[in-house]
């Protein structure tokens, strides 16, 4: 496969990962991934359908939990501490690698108590008027607020679908996540939301790192730093988003990338 194993577990990287593999039952969906995520990037994991994507995204914040037949297998670690290991609680870890999914899903809810429910949950706010605060710079952050300023009480599945998927960013905000996930977040979106969320996804790598799944490989040209290619459960290259894109070093990047298949 990829020149990416074995190599020791780095240390200053905000999330890494070793020797991953997942199966679902008898079949493996992902083989022997390793790969770093740092702050102040937006990574980008590219390639073609059902070569595990997704399966590995979810990896990042024990998502795969949920999925009865998944088994992982690996070391996957935040700030150097191993977040399969029993002492992890799971709650908090998705607080700090927080997820934005395909489909806008906001709770059946007001727009407030979207964004106010992780917080009050967490027990990050001593107040109302610290919960308001937080709700407040959550919407700012994912560029929502001037939209939804005067109508807070309003459900927020009253929102367009790029609002709500905006909502969804300033939920997963406002529990003060380290890392945000997101899949494919505007495969379900028009072209001017899915501008809208590009440029967010831009503003806010300054404070999170950011991992983004994508089918369109403009979008992982244009909103990130660094591009993983996986191909059949593999990671066959990860580098500088321009590298992969204008150099890839191995062939079969090359062929996607240019469209070969897909
Ligand atoms: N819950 C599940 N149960 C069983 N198999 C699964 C499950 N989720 C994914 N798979 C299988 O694992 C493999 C990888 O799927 P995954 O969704 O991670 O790929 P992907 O690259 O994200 O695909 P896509 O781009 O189409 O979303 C596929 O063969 C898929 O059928």
């Amino acid at each position: 496969m990829t020149d990416a194993t074995p190599f020791p577990t780095g240390t200053g990287h905000k999330m890494s990962a070793r020797g991953v593999s997942v199966s679902y039952g008898d079949k493996q969906a992902i083989r022997d991934v390793s790969i770093d995520v740092d702050m102040d990037h937006v990574t980008a994991f590219i390639g073609p359908s059902g070569c595990g994507k997704s399966t590995f995204l979810r990896t990042l914040n024990r998502m795969n939990d949920t999925i009865a037949s998944a088994r992982v297998t690996g070391e996957i670690t935040l700030d150097g501490e191993d977040i399969y290991s029993s002492a992890m609680d799971v709650v908090q870890l998705r607080a700090r690698v927080g997820m934005v999914f395909q489909k806008p899903n906001p709770f059946p809810k007001s727009i407030y108590e979207n964004v106010a429910y992780g917080p009050r949950i967490h027990g990050l706010a001593a107040s109302k008027g610290a919960l308001d605060g937080i709700v407040e710079q959550s919407l700012r952050r994912a560029g929502l607020w001037d939209e939804v300023k005067d109508r807070l009480s309003d459900s927020g599945t009253a929102l367009s679908g790029g609002q709500q998927q905006r909502l969804c960013i300033a939920r997963a905000i406002a529990v003060d996540p380290e890392v945000i996930l997101m899949d494919e977040p505007c495969s379900a979106l028009d072209p001017i939301a899915t501008a809208k969320i590009e440029e967010l996804i831009h503003e806010l790598k300054g404070r999170y790192a950011i991992v983004i799944v994508t089918h369109n490989m403009q979008q992982a040209a244009r909103v990130s730093q660094k591009t993983a290619f996986f191909h059949l459960g593999q990671l066959v290259e990860y580098g500088d988003t321009d590298n992969i894109f204008t150099a890839p070093k191995q062939e079969r990047t090359k062929d996607y990338i240019t469209g070969r298949y897909g």
